[in-house]
């Protein structure tokens, strides 16, 4: 059994690592951090949690950490983990990351798409960027995991297939993205407003938003080119899930049905992946409180066109589930642990 610290304890990326990992035989939440609420207990936030974590959340205290627990979750804003991340580096304490802190290589674009100073360049070319349909090797040998963002997580999976094989081009792809309000977090904000948001959609951050270096970056490795895309999102008057749809040129003469069984065959042994059979496409509803990222694929030979749709719960597979799916890999264990459950629906 190891021992597992998540700090950010208030927020709803901790709130879902901590229904998930009531789950998890091999994890045992060990201690909450909250820099808002320590000597607390969670139900004074979450009353849905009585019963169910009844020690008060504690204070960071990083030595104390050292001694007690062997693997934490950062589901903190960007700017923190960067400040605590490298204090654990080289211990055998495994740290993963949700926020975007260490997913950029270069400190350069760090700076630049996230307003703040970097994380040492050690621990950005330390940390191993945990997308496990793709890096999955690399994310069993690591120590520090930057779990990807949840629009990146939708976009590089639903795109990467077709990237590899050379079936799009590398230029001129669009990625629409659409995404729920638990996306921005539990902190009150004028964007998600009941009432502005509500029977509502509301394009923001376009041509601005954090996520499009990290997708550019992780293409580009893959493609051993330099990508670059359209890519621009949306809140949706809903909770959760995220989807996007994308648009690339074709390179090949190549059928819908051929594509689908090349995604098939792509993501043959990676379990959270579901690929749909021709004609029919994902919504978010299918995936909702689950690991599962389901992906649609159209062939558009009138306009030369490959058309994917990616859709996953921006909470699980894009934050939390992600985050379990990376420690299990990292800690020899199934990467289905904690994380085999039907999606909620309707
Ligand atoms: N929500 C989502 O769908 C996704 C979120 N992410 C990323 O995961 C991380 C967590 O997201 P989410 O839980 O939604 O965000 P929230 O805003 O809901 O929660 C973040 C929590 O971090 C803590 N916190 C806030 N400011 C600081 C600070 N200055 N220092 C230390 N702790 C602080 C707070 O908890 P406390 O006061 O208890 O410490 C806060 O509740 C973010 O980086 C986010 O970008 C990534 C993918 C998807
Ligand atoms: C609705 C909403 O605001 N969503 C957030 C999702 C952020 C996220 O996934 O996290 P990182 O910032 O850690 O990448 C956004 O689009 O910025």
């Amino acid at each position: 059994m190891k021992n597992v610290a998540i700090i950010g304890g208030t927020g709803y990326g901790a709130v879902e690592l901590i229904r998930l990992l009531q789950l998890h035989e091999f994890m045992h939440i060990k201690k909450i951090i909250s820099h808002s609420q320590y000597g607390e207990g969670i139900a004074n936030t979450y009353p849905h949690l009585t019963e169910f974590i009844k020690e008060p959340m504690e204070e960071l205290d990083i030595d104390r950490l050292k001694e007690e627990v062997d693997i934490i979750f950062f589901a903190t804003p960007a700017g923190v983990a960067k400040d605590i991340i490298p204090d654990f580096q080289g211990s055998s304490v495994q740290c993963i990351d949700l926020s975007g802190d260490l997913r950029l290589t270069s400190a350069e674009q760090y700076k630049e798409w996230y307003g703040k100073d970097p994380a040492p360049q050690e621990t950005l070319d330390k940390a191993v960027y945990g997308l496990p349909e793709v890096y999955k090797e690399q994310v069993k040998q690591a120590q520090i995991i930057s779990n990807p963002g949840c629009f990146p997580t939708s976009a590089l999976l639903g795109l990467i297939p077709a990237i590899e094989h050379q079936v799009i081009a590398n230029q001129s792809i669009v990625i629409d993205g659409k995404t729920g309000v638990s996306g921005a977090g539990r902190k009150q904000s004028a964007m998600t407003h009941f009432s502005e948001t509500n029977e509502n959609v509301k394009p923001y951050k376009i041509g601005a938003h954090q996520h499009i270096p990290e997708i550019e970056k992780y293409l580009s490795d893959i493609a051993k080119d330099s990508i670059t895309t359209t890519f621009t999102t949306h809140l949706i008057p809903m909770t959760r899930g995220l989807i996007c749809t994308m648009y690339a040129p074709l390179e090949k003469n190549i059928t819908s049905s051929e594509v689908i069984d090349l995604y098939e065959s792509y993501y043959e042994t990676h379990p959270f992946i579901r690929i749909r059979d021709e004609g029919t496409f994902p919504t978010t509803r299918e995936v909702y409180g689950s690991n599962y990222c389901d992906i649609g694929l159209y062939v558009d030979q009138r306009t030369n066109q490959l058309v994917v749709e990616s859709a996953i719960d921006n909470l699980v597979k894009g934050a939390a589930g992600q985050a379990i799916q990376n420690a299990n890999l990292m800690n020899g264990w199934d990467e289905k642990h904690g994380l085999n459950t039907i999606p909620i629906y309707p």
